[in-house]
């Protein structure tokens, strides 16, 4: 039985596609103010309209009634630093694929922001181990009670891109409804019971998953994209029939090139594919030479307007 998350106030680092999706679930389903924060003005600024567009679409569509939408709304304020976060419950880091990164920001948590938070990560690949590592103080011991009491609070709350989503095509297929939680060695009972009773909270459901490299979801996904990059980098079928492939013959909404860069993204596909490839020292896991060349041309999918396909909008 799930104990209640406690989550009063909610921090988001990052308003790419994952983190205002994150913050519009909570706000929305949770009904939790959220205090959204990126490096980013443009960023935050796309992630608000987007969530005035799809609040409003769920109100011509009777989803959702107008003064629901407005209350969701106005839970969302935005943030201009960490600092300004630090009376939250619980923060979701969602910046880049990056580990350096992300162990700096968890760092800046654990100086700024309240002890008793939950510091969550929506890493794809990278391990919640290590991004607990960093947040130990210089010279404590790692095995001692202050960071025991500090790491324990870090744990991976992985949702799915579209965020806001959550698809029903028929009783045997329901998209996009999924969070995996996954525990570092240090995180302790009480975040990962009242992570899991959160993300039911924001109406999803919760699968979970070692600490391995991808985690199930990417170990099993991300080789399948880079696969089909491999295929049409070597000329086995052309980018339609690679898909088509998949969506007429294997029962899949898409192929796996769109899912690469509709869902996910060029940039976070090779990350994540670069991370097993490192977490494993297997060479079954080396990125496509053609992912990382669309990677430098920032040839990214959806989001910056051009991958394998074009996006005129
Ligand atoms: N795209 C997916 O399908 C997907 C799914 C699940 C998890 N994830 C994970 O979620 C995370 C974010 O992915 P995304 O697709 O939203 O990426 P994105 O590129 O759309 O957004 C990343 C955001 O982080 C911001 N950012 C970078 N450094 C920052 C910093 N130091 N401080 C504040 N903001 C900073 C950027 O400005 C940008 O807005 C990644 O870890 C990714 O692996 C992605």
């Amino acid at each position: 039985m799930s104990i209640p998350h406690g989550i009063k106030r909610l921090g988001v680092l990052g308003a790419g596609q994952m983190g205002t999706g994150i913050a519009f679930v909570s706000a929305l389903h949770a009904k939790v103010p959220v205090l959204l924060h990126d490096k980013s003005a443009h960023q935050i600024s796309k992630g608000l309209s987007l969530i005035d567009k799809l609040l409003a679409k769920d109100v011509s569509k009777g989803r959702l009634q107008a003064s629901d939408a407005a209350d969701a709304r106005a839970r969302i304020q935005t943030a201009d630093s960490v600092e300004a976060m630090r009376d939250v419950d619980m923060v979701v880091e969602a910046v880049s694929e990056n580990l350096d990164l992300k162990r700096a920001i968890f760092r800046e948590f654990a100086a700024k922001i309240r002890p008793d938070a939950i510091l969550a990560t929506n890493t794809s690949s990278i391990s919640i181990t290590k991004i607990a590592g960093a947040v130990i103080p210089e010279g404590e011991p790692a095995a001692g009670e202050v960071a025991k009491a500090v790491s324990g609070r870090v744990v991976g709350l992985h949702f799915f891109n579209p965020v806001p989503v959550m698809w029903r095509v028929d009783a045997m297929y329901e998209y996009q409804k999924l969070v995996e939680l996954i525990s570092a060695v240090q995180t302790s009972q009480d975040t990962l019971d009242r992570s899991r009773a959160f993300a039911e909270a924001c109406g999803k459901e919760v699968a979970t998953s070692q600490d391995v490299p991808g985690f199930v979801s990417n170990a099993l996904l991300m080789p399948f994209i880079n696969e089909a990059i491999m295929c049409l980098e070597k000329g086995v079928a052309t980018r339609d029939d690679i898909d088509k492939t998949f969506r007429l013959g294997m029962a899949h909404p898409m192929g796996p090139l769109q899912l690469g860069e509709l869902l996910i993204g060029l940039d976070t596909c090779l990350s994540i594919q670069q991370t097993l490839y490192k977490g494993t020292s297997d060479s079954k896991y080396r990125p496509s030479v053609l992912l990382e060349r669309m990677v430098d041309a920032q040839y990214l999918g959806k989001k910056s307007g051009r991958g394998f396909y074009e996006y005129n909008n």
